[in-house]
């Protein structure tokens, strides 16, 4: 019977979007302008909480699986074209037994992060339920991401790249790789959700209309020179 990695709920306060005037982050005491509420989702095991662990405290944690019990959440204070950008970041239970706890918080996210394992064949068939359920619980223009984790696992891989590059074109949403454990492409999902919400509220007159999918493209290309993707 795995330990419980934290105890159901931890409730959250605000809905929605914020623009908050020096608002100030309780467990960093950072200064910012805006909040984004981002969940993460998938079957239990594919990474979430690794991979939220990962861009918070730039650490992987190695060892005996915990899974989560309901769902809890950290902050991260990242800068969006020279705007604080408060993520507050849902990390869910992937396991069904929880889903009536976590379907009650798709409401309020504006993004969501959705994660199979390239190594389980059975979390990327279960991606199609995931979407039925993100359909059917969130908000109609939440910003949702596939991500294919444990990218460093390849001689494990049972899920080809162009797979998820496909199920991902179908559903018209971006797709990228990534590993909790390398750090592999886990910074640019969050940005990347950062700045299309950041655009989303506000968008200057003269600025260029913002498109996530070619954003990551150029970025994967920039850093593919380096064997990072
Ligand atoms: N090699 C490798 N292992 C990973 C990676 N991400 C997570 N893991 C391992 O996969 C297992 C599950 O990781 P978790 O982050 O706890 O999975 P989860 O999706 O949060 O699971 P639930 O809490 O049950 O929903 C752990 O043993 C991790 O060490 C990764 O990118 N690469």
């Amino acid at each position: 019977m795995p330990t419980n990695k934290s105890l159901v709920p931890k409730k959250e306060a605000t809905n929605g979007t914020s623009r908050n005037v020096f608002n100030r982050c309780a467990s960093t005491n950072e200064l910012y302008d805006f909040t984004f509420k981002v969940m993460l989702l998938g079957d239990s095991g594919v990474g979430k909480t690794c991979f939220l662990v990962r861009f918070k405290d730039g650490a992987f944690l190695a060892g005996s699986f915990i899974a989560t019990v309901g769902i809890d959440f950290r902050n991260k204070v990242v800068t969006v074209d020279s705007v604080k950008v408060k993520l507050q970041i849902w990390d869910t239970a992937g396991q069904e037994r929880f889903r009536s706890v976590t379907h009650a918080y798709y409401r309020d996210a504006q993004a969501l992060l959705l994660l199979y394992d390239i190594t389980s064949k059975s979390s990327f068939d279960n991606i199609r339920a995931w979407l039925t359920e993100i359909h059917e619980y969130a908000q109609q223009d939440v910003v949702i991401m596939l991500l294919g984790n444990k990218s460093d696992m390849n001689s494990e891989r049972v899920i080809k790249r162009e797979e998820g590059e496909k199920l991902a074109r179908e559903y018209g949403v971006p797709f990228m790789e990534t590993s909790a454990k390398t750090g592999v492409n886990v910074e640019l999902a969050f940005l990347a959700v950062a700045k299309e919400l950041k655009h989303r509220a506000v968008q200057q007159p003269n600025e260029p209309k913002f498109h996530i999918h070619d954003y990551i493209e150029s970025q994967k290309k920039k850093t593919s020179c380096c064997g990072f993707i």
